[in-house]
């Protein structure tokens, strides 16, 4: 494995009232990735942030960043860590370039104008340097979080949330300003509810849920491993019973009939052959179908899958 930054081995959580947030947690971040930790409301994931940067004390396991055990070396662990929370919090009196250049401040870092200028230019915030914060938009607001996490330049920035609730346009942004991090070596642990964030910027995905990391792999490895191409071939007249030829094939009929439905693949393109071939021998056998809709599934069906599949596990 390539040098990792992070590495979480049996972390647990349980909170005072008795819920147990984080079930046994290991996972490892390489140096320079972008990680998308997905999952549904109440999985832990915040919880596993707060672990890392100092806001959740764990009841169990153990966390290494940098090399270093976060719970003997905490403070020069903190500094080279950054997190943009889920929840705006600053003095709404403050102004934009004051707030981000105090950050910097806590984290023990010298003044440097200079790196607060480029922070607030790479965010569009410079033109707003003097405004007051609460003046500000929301997608604004979550912009000077941004900036106020990288103001004492973190080696590891925690995103939680970025992008909840702002429009599509500032969310695309956002990507871009992820995108430039990494191209500065910043590694990037983000957790979103949007899949499609994930499928655009990630360079692996972890799955949560209860506490537990389902499932840990490249993005385009669970694509290939979990990816399925649907497809629906409107038949015209309906057929009563599946064709001979169609028996090696994961294909069904639906809608009294009237559709063919073909379910399978792996998403390295097998469906999308499967599909082609499905249609020729429709074509020589003389099926006739007048539509068909092919799909390949989203990182959000292979997630919706994962849970359910869990749940009937259980
Ligand atoms: N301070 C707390 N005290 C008690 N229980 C808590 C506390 N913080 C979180 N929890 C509980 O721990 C579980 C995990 O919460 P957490 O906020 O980590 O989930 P999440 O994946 O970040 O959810 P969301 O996507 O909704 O933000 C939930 O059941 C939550 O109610």
């Amino acid at each position: 494995m390539t040098d990792p930054i992070l590495d979480i081995r049996g972390l647990e959580k349980t909170y005072k009232g008795g819920v147990t947030a984080l079930d046994g947690v290991d996972l490892t971040i390489r140096r320079g990735e972008i990680f998308a930790l997905l999952g549904p409301n109440g999985a832990g994931k915040t919880t596993l942030i707060g672990a890392v940067c100092g806001m959740v004390n764990p009841t169990g396991g153990r966390i290494e960043a940098f090399g270093l055990d976060i719970a003997k070396q905490w403070k020069s662990v903190r500094r080279r860590i950054g997190l943009v929370p889920q929840e705006l919090s600053f003095d709404m009196f403050d102004k934009v370039h004051r707030q981000v250049r105090y950050s910097r401040g806590m984290f023990g870092c010298p003044p440097n104008e200079a790196r607060i200028e480029e922070v607030l230019r790479s965010l569009s915030l410079w033109d707003k340097r003097n405004t007051e914060i609460r003046a500000l938009s929301g997608g604004m607001k979550r912009r000077v979080m941004i900036a106020k996490a990288l103001a004492h330049d973190p080696e590891l920035l925690f995103l939680d949330e970025p992008t909840a609730g702002v429009d599509v346009e500032l969310r695309r942004d956002m990507w871009r300003q992820i995108d430039m991090l990494r191209e500065r070596g910043v590694t990037i642990v983000l957790t979103t509810h949007y899949i499609e964030e994930a499928e655009e910027m990630a360079d692996r995905v972890g799955v949560i849920n209860k506490g537990r990391i389902l499932l840990v792999d490249g993005k385009d490895a669970i694509m290939a491993k979990l990816g399925r191409t649907e497809a629906h071939f409107t038949l015209d007249p309906p057929l009563d019973r599946l064709p001979a030829f169609t028996k090696n094939y994961p294909v069904h009929l639906e809608g009294g009939g009237t559709r063919l439905v073909y379910r399978g693949g792996d998403g390295t393109g097998k469906g999308k052959r499967d599909v082609a071939e499905l249609a020729q021998a429709m074509t020589r056998a003389n099926v006739g179908f007048v539509g068909l809709d092919t799909r390949e599934s989203t990182l959000e069906d292979i997630f919706v899958d994962l849970l359910e599949h869990r749940k009937e596990a259980r």
